[in-house]
């Protein structure tokens, strides 16, 4: 790949493989090769074990490959991966930090002094819906307002490459669609590269740029999707093309 080519790219992973100790025979990650442009929106599919949280978790620098390269913004990973934000399926906020303090929580690791802490944290849970319940502990705030103060906190660092593992797995119908509508309205606005874990295939197919399904620790499927932008989820499961691309993947995830 070409130097240029390479910049472009938010993430390369070349021939990576990887298998952990308890079970060092068996390679959950078998030679994937993948490229990932700048603000493209992936999505992850493929059954429970399948691998989707070792990708995740190989870009933010938690585990390490047993064999390949990866890297990120054209530099080693370990160099590129400096504003990566990481949202989990539970919103995992501290239950005794209201809501402000909970999102100013990365900056606070990163030595942002206070007077800015509070305004970015504050301008962020605005973004979100939530300017009026900064003073609020996690417990007063229903589900769907704590994972809006968990993005709202993945958010605050500004990330240019977004590893989101199930954000709006535990929500009920409603309320996730409100929040991938959200979702997608601020990566509009922002432009991050976005990598969607997610067990949910029409939720992959509507939010996604590109969905990429894994089996048995290879790529199995990887194709843009065909709906444009803006979009709308909603939207998208009516559209005809949907069906198609359903059935496609849902045949190979068997
Ligand atoms: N730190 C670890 N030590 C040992 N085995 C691990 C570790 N992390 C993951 N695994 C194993 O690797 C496989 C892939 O796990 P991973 O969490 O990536 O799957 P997944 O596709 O995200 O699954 P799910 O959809 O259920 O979250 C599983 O068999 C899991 O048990």
């Amino acid at each position: 790949m070409s130097p240029d080519t390479e910049k472009a790219c938010s993430v390369v992973l070349e021939d990576v493989s990887v298998s952990f100790s308890g079970n060092p025979g068996t390679k959950v990650l078998d030679n994937i090769s993948l490229q990932i442009r700048e603000g493209e929106f992936v999505a992850l599919v493929g059954k429970s074990g399948c691998g989707k949280t070792t990708i995740l978790n190989l870009l933010a620098g938690l585990i390490e490959p047993k064999q390949g390269n990866i890297r990120i913004h054209g530099k080693e990973a370990a160099e590129g991966r400096e504003h990566i934000g990481y949202m989990f399926a539970r919103d995992c906020l501290f239950p005794w930090r209201r809501a402000q303090k909970n999102v100013e929580m990365p900056l606070e690791a990163k030595g942002v002094p206070a007077e800015e802490r509070r305004a970015r944290a504050r301008r962020e849970l605005k973004r979100v819906g939530l300017g009026n319940f900064a003073d609020y502990y996690p417990k007063s705030l229903s589900h769907g307002m704590r994972q809006r103060v968990a993005i709202a906190r993945t958010w605050v660092l500004d990330p240019d490459i977004l590893l989101m593992d199930e954000p709006f797995a535990a929500l009920d119908a409603q309320t996730r669609l409100t929040l991938e509508r959200d979702f997608l309205k601020q990566w509009a606005e922002r432009a991050s590269t976005v990598i969607f874990v997610t067990h949910d295939l029409p939720e992959a197919i509507a939010l996604a740029d590109r969905v990429i399904v894994l089996g048995k620790g290879k790529i199995i499927y990887d194709d843009k999707m065909p709906f444009g932008w803006p979009r709308d989820p909603e939207t998208v499961l009516a559209d005809p093309r949907f069906g198609k691309v359903f059935a496609e993947i849902r045949d190979l995830l068997g």
